[in-house]
């Protein structure tokens, strides 16, 4: 866990990495990958990639259906041509994440990715990074070559199964960090509990709402991902900082309960995924195609934390207050019994209307109602 941690880290900043297939049989294992990311890349560092015969983009499907390329597997990678030997980084990171077709002369086919490249993408959203690397399937000798860099801890190597799994290494395994009483104004009596996650990446919050002894049966809670711009600015664009404000009013009018506020900016892609998508959103696109555009589902969020913070605050069974079933399911998976449900709406706006019927019709969320009444 530690090397994928501070692969993170290197990816973050724009440092390469290497993978290593540590699945299934010796003898049957992916080549291992150096992996660099494309978003913030340096001509210079593509320079040393698109020198390689085997280099390749490492794309999500989502990215290729954005490019008109149907197919089952998870992630693909594209051989760069070896005409394309003078691409630049900007044609790069146009292939991996623009409103534009690709370029066949610079890209061949795509073949579905190896366990170290999906590896290397899992890496990359963990990363809140553009999920498209660029990557070298390394033979022995070329393993052989950067064994000195890595032995000297400049290069890091990270087993593919770890990388592959990392959203799910939190689970079971967060950790209570501090809280405090924080009087709000709708709310005379709340503590903000703060969770980190092991690997320290993020943090997340539980808002409780009045008295625990006193709270119902069912539990009123709200899973309230991130928005900085709705929540803190009253960005027109979403509903995100009413749904919070009267969320937080609606726990305590039920007698009390929980806000969890995620650290899921974006629906999971990050802020400044999220700021891209609007640009892209500007230009004609909804919602979920903005995402898809640039490599991501439809919803990237993961929710066995906010189980983990229930059962840290001793909740098995909850009335929550949403508009998104998958929310719902999501918890009743991880084994939190969901008595019933709240509606919980923000005002239809003109700015915001495509949005909310984006939400509706293409991701199911439970907004007909409203959308109907502000018809
Ligand atoms: N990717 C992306 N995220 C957005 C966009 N607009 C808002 N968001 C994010 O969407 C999330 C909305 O969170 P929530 O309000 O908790 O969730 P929800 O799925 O709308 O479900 P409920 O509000 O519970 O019905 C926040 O993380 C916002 O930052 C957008 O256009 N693109
Ligand atoms: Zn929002």
């Amino acid at each position: 866990m530690h090397q994928t941690e501070r692969a993170i880290f290197d990816l973050r900043r724009g440092v390469a990495v290497v993978i290593d297939d540590d699945t299934g049989s010796e003898t049957a294992r992916a080549p291992s990958v150096l992996v660099q990311p494309v978003e913030g890349l340096p001509d210079e560092e593509l320079a040393g990639f698109s020198g390689h015969r085997s280099a390749r983009l490492v794309i999500t499907r989502h990215r290729l259906r954005s490019l008109g390329v149907n197919t089952r597997a998870e992630a693909a990678s594209l051989p760069l041509r070896p005409t394309a030997s003078a691409v630049s980084a900007g044609i790069v990171l146009q292939a991996a994440c623009a409103d534009a077709p690709l370029d066949r002369e610079l890209f061949a086919e795509p073949q579905p990715a190896t366990v170290t490249e999906r590896a290397a993408l899992a890496l990359m959203r963990r990363a809140l990074l553009i999920p498209a690397a660029l990557t070298v399937r390394l033979n022995d000798r070329q393993r052989r070559a950067i064994q000195t860099q890595i032995d000297r801890g400049e290069l890091l190597t990270v087993p593919a199964r770890a990388a592959e799994h990392c959203f799910e290494l939190a689970a079971g395994l967060l950790k209570r960090v501090s809280e405090a009483r924080v009087p709000l104004n709708d709310v005379a009596e709340s503590r903000f509990v703060l969770f980190r996650e092991p690997d320290g990446l993020r943090e997340h919050v539980a808002v409780v709402i009045g008295h625990p002894e006193q709270w119902p049966d069912a539990v009123p809670v709200r899973m309230h991902s991130a928005c900085l711009t709705g929540d803190l600015f009253g960005s027109l664009r979403c509903d995100c900082g009413e749904q919070l404000r009267s969320g937080v009013r609606t726990i305590e009018e039920m007698g009390g309960g929980v806000l969890l506020y995620l650290a899921q900016e974006g629906r999971g892609i990050g802020l400044a995924n999220k700021l891209r998508a609007y640009t892209l959103q500007d230009q004609g696109h909804d919602t979920v195609d903005a995402d898809q555009i640039l490599g991501f589902g439809e919803d990237e969020r993961h929710y066995c934390v906010a189980v983990d913070m229930l059962a840290a605050l001793n909740i098995r069974k909850v009335r929550l207050l949403t508009n998104n079933p998958s929310k719902l399911r999501a918890l009743a998976q991880g084994g939190i019994e969901v008595a019933g449900r709240e509606k919980l709406y923000g005002q239809v706006t003109d700015e915001n209307r495509r949005y909310l019927t984006a939400k509706a019709s293409r991701s199911g969320h439970l907004l007909e109602e409203v959308l109907d009444a502000a018809k």
